[in-house]
């Protein structure tokens, strides 16, 4: 357990040094199997829920989203629940307008030189840009720091004691507890608004009046604040911690690799040379952008052990993975596998050019966004993001690394995994 709080991906390497493709470590008194490599990685992707279940791999989410929501649902409820419709391609054009626009506020507040903390300054932004795009602008407008700070402490109540007891009486968990009563208080008191002033027309509700307007026969409300809030929890939950940290490492890797940075730079001063605005240039293609993200998420997963459990006797490889034994895969092993990724450690977003295209060989080991039947629902609308985001950021500023580079790294001890403070960069406006 000391491993996996400080150390987790070493010992995923030990497994595969040590047992090859499929190895088993523990966590408490459960048996991990660990996957890796394409075909068992295959093997894994591939097999359905009533063969290895996603759901029963995760209960440190329960007490997170609440009862009921997510992971703690029906298999069919569970899938209406992911698959958001905000995240449909319909609506990425209005994503481009409202996202750019978050940006904006944020940096307005900046002044023409000065130092962020990227774990805060990415968290609170990405809080705006989700709840704005997936819930609607009404909530967002309803939002401040106080919410993007309960959020923090919420993703940091996923200690991996859930494996033993999920609502054991410890500090972290404590503090998880309290940040979701804290968030049900806020959301509650902005249904109490909507239900005082319902809005005029049908046009100018978004997914919170619905909610509200939902009665039981008996005329008392069909959702209370609890529930909400754990509706709106499990919606943002998936892509926050996720384009946080990946906006916050791709800056850091940019910064190591100045060359690099002068790419995407002129790339980004050429696709806004028309004076196209951002909502407009977000949507555009930029490959030198999007290369560099493939190469952060690459080296810098955000979900760096993605878990099943076995429902029935399952053959991975040359191996049989018992009915009950939870198996697992790990984006932070498999995307560094030196058999696919030549040069494995280096950053080299050049990789996914043509004809080389790493990503698309590897398909079952460049694997930051999963694969197969769980494979991430909210890529497009996170490379959308990346893209508005950094649109802004380098047009507008200059950065450089506050602190030594080699000491920005992932704080472990929690599942959800997040860069460990301080981890600062200086900006200064861009003279154009
Ligand atoms: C850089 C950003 C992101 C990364 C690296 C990422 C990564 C992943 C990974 C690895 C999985 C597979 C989990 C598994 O196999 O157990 C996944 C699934 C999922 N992601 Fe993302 N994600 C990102 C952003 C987002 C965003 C922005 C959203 C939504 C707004 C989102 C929603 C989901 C959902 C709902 C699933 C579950 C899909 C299913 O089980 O069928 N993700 N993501």
């Amino acid at each position: 357990m000391d491993e996996l709080r400080t150390d987790p991906i070493s010992l995923f390497w030990r497994v595969r040094e040590e047992c090859g493709d499929l190895g088993v470590f523990k966590i408490v008194d459960r048996d991990i199997c660990l996957a890796s490599g394409a075909a068992a990685n295959e093997a894994f992707f591939r097999a359905p829920d009533e063969s290895l279940d996603q759901a029963a791999a995760y209960p440190f989410m329960t007490p997170v989203f609440g009862e009921g929501v997510v992971f703690d649902a029906s298999p069919e409820r569970r899938s209406e629940m992911l698959h958001n419709t905000a995240l449909r391609g319909e609506h990425m054009r209005q994503h481009a307008v409202t996202i750019p626009d978050e940006v904006q506020r944020m940096v307005g507040e900046w002044g023409d030189e000065g130092e962020i903390d990227l774990l805060e300054w990415f968290s609170e932004l990405t809080i705006y840009t989700s709840s704005a795009c997936l819930i609607g602008p009404k909530f967002r407008e309803q939002l401040d720091a106080r919410f993007a700070h309960l959020y923090h402490d919420l993703e940091q109540g996923t200690d991996p004691h859930a494996y033993i007891d999920a609502y054991a009486d410890i500090p972290a968990f404590r503090k998880r507890d309290a940040a979701r009563a804290g968030l049900v208080e806020l959301v509650s008191g902005i249904m109490d608004q909507r239900m005082a002033e319902p809005p005029a027309s049908k046009e100018d509700r978004d997914l919170l009046d619905v909610l509200v307007s939902v009665k039981n026969d008996d005329g008392t409300y069909r959702f209370t604040a609890d529930e909400v809030t754990g509706i709106f929890i499990s919606m943002m939950f998936a892509g926050h911690h996720t384009t946080s940290g990946t906006s916050a490492w791709m800056l850091i890797e940019l910064l190591k690799h100045p060359d690099y940075l002068a790419q995407v730079v002129a790339e980004l001063d050429e696709v806004y040379s028309d004076g196209a605005e951002y909502s407009f240039g977000a949507l555009r293609q930029m490959p030198k952008v999007e290369n560099a993200l493939k190469e952060t998420l690459r080296l810098h997963p955000p979900l760096i052990i993605l878990m099943r459990v076995a429902q029935e006797d399952v053959q991975i490889g040359d191996h049989v993975v018992r009915a009950g034994q939870t198996v697992a895969a790990s984006p932070a092993v498999s995307n560094r596998l030196p058999e696919d990724f030549p040069d494995a450690d280096a950053f080299d977003p050049d990789r996914y050019a043509e004809p080389r295209q790493e990503d698309i060989v590897n398909r079952w080991t460049w694997i930051p966004f999963g694969a197969g039947r769980h494979r991430c629902v909210g890529a497009a609308f996170a490379q959308l993001q990346i893209k508005a985001i950094f649109s802004i950021l380098l047009r507008e500023f200059e950065f450089e690394l506050a602190q030594p580079p080699e000491s920005y790294h992932n704080d472990h001890s929690k599942m959800v995994v997040q860069l460990a403070q301080p981890c600062t960069v200086r900006y200064r406006r861009r003279q154009r």
